[in-house]
């Protein structure tokens, strides 16, 4: 706490207890002037549960952004938190509405959710223009942050496989609790102190009863299944397509498809089949996962209990043999396979022929 320079009390307007920049000062300024509380706001629905106590909130310094956030390190009840400040512009009406839906709906999942790779809910704030959510702060940043900073740019499998199956965990539960995550990415998975993975991000994921078309959609484009590009009707499956690019990111540190622009993405993906190319030297057992998961008809992917039964299967599997990943054997039943034998002879890395 000492390492901190906190610029902003919220609850009496401390206005600043470092010295700031001019523009920081102003900024702190703009968003303070909305979040101290008025005590006469409209209260919605359910938000009694969830409205965090302002007298309690520590608002430090930003450290990261997202399109239509800010990202700040906090402290709430004496708990480290990122608090995200979400400003619905003046301009344009409609951002306004589909942000102030999304920060409702963001909320309403996360209040919902307990599960140790599943970023925690702390408390939020709905003072139009300005939403906060606060979660419990992650140390260690993002996993695509982390994958970028590795040289050369691979994990050791290990690594891989134990990161792979945090994540699939998380996707597991969430998934038994009808929810659509639909932005699954490296950029939306946090790392805590002790590497575990955490998924995070909800603004756009809905339950599956309710999700009805992508119509509109901004989600990214470079993880999104082709249906969901498609905008055609989607399922819990688009998440196991992406968690397939996300293997591939922890087998690669690289971006997918990042010769292409988004848009260009897209189009291969949905119009040639196209996936990033796996590694000559990526291992047998994740090629066929990935395969699986990535498969272009949504019925051909696995479900997220399975990919945890097939991952602790690999887990154990490494723990007796540490050579497990060279000396591994496909069961011999093709039709678990991202190519079939009739498309065996053109069928590339980059290409799921099924
Ligand atoms: N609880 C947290 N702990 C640590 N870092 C966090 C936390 N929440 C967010 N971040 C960082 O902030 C970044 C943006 O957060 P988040 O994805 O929730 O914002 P967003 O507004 O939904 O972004 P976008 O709409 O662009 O996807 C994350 O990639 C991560 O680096």
């Amino acid at each position: 706490m000492q390492n901190f320079y906190w610029f902003k009390q919220i609850s009496n307007n401390v206005k600043s207890e470092r010295r700031l920049s001019l523009g920081e000062y102003r900024r702190a300024v703009s968003w303070s002037k909305y979040l101290v509380s008025s005590g006469a706001e409209i209260k919605g629905e359910g938000e009694e549960e969830w409205s965090a106590d302002m007298s309690q909130l520590f608002i430090g310094v930003k450290f990261a952004s997202g399109r239509h956030s800010r990202i700040y390190r906090g402290i709430y009840k004496q708990k480290d938190v990122a608090i995200k400040l979400i400003s619905q512009p003046e301009e344009d009406e409609n951002l306004a509405r589909m942000l102030e839906q999304q920060f409702t709906s963001e909320v309403a999942l996360l209040f919902r959710l307990r599960h140790p790779n599943i970023i925690a809910f702390v408390a939020a704030c709905k003072k139009p223009p300005v939403f906060c959510i606060i979660t419990e702060y992650l140390a260690g940043g993002s996993l695509r942050k982390f994958l970028h900073q590795q040289e050369p740019h691979s994990i050791p499998l290990d690594l891989v496989l134990k990161l792979a199956l945090d994540i699939a965990h998380g996707m597991k539960y969430l998934h038994s609790q009808g929810i659509l995550h639909r932005d699954l990415k490296s950029e939306n998975l946090l790392l805590g102190e002790d590497m575990s993975v955490k998924v995070a991000d909800f603004g756009i994921s809905c339950l599956e009863t309710q999700c009805g078309s992508a119509k509109g959609f901004t989600g990214t484009y470079r993880w999104m299944a082709p249906e969901m590009i498609k905008e055609k009707h989607h399922t819990k499956k688009v998440d196991v397509y992406s968690f397939g690019i996300v293997l591939w990111e922890l087998l690669t540190a690289l971006t997918p498809f990042d010769n292409m622009t988004p848009e260009q993405a897209a189009f291969a993906v949905c119009q040639k089949n196209a996936r990033p190319p796996l590694p000559p030297a990526c291992p047998m057992a994740f090629r066929r996962l990935i395969n699986r998961c990535w498969s272009s008809n949504p019925h051909k992917r696995p479900h997220f209990d399975e990919i945890v039964a097939i991952l602790e299967g690999y887990s154990e599997s490494l723990e007796q043999d540490p050579e497990f990943f060279s000396s591994y054997k496909p069961p011999r039943d093709h039709t678990l396979f991202g190519c079939f034998p009739k498309f065996s002879s053109g069928c590339r890395s980059t290409c799921v022929k099924d």
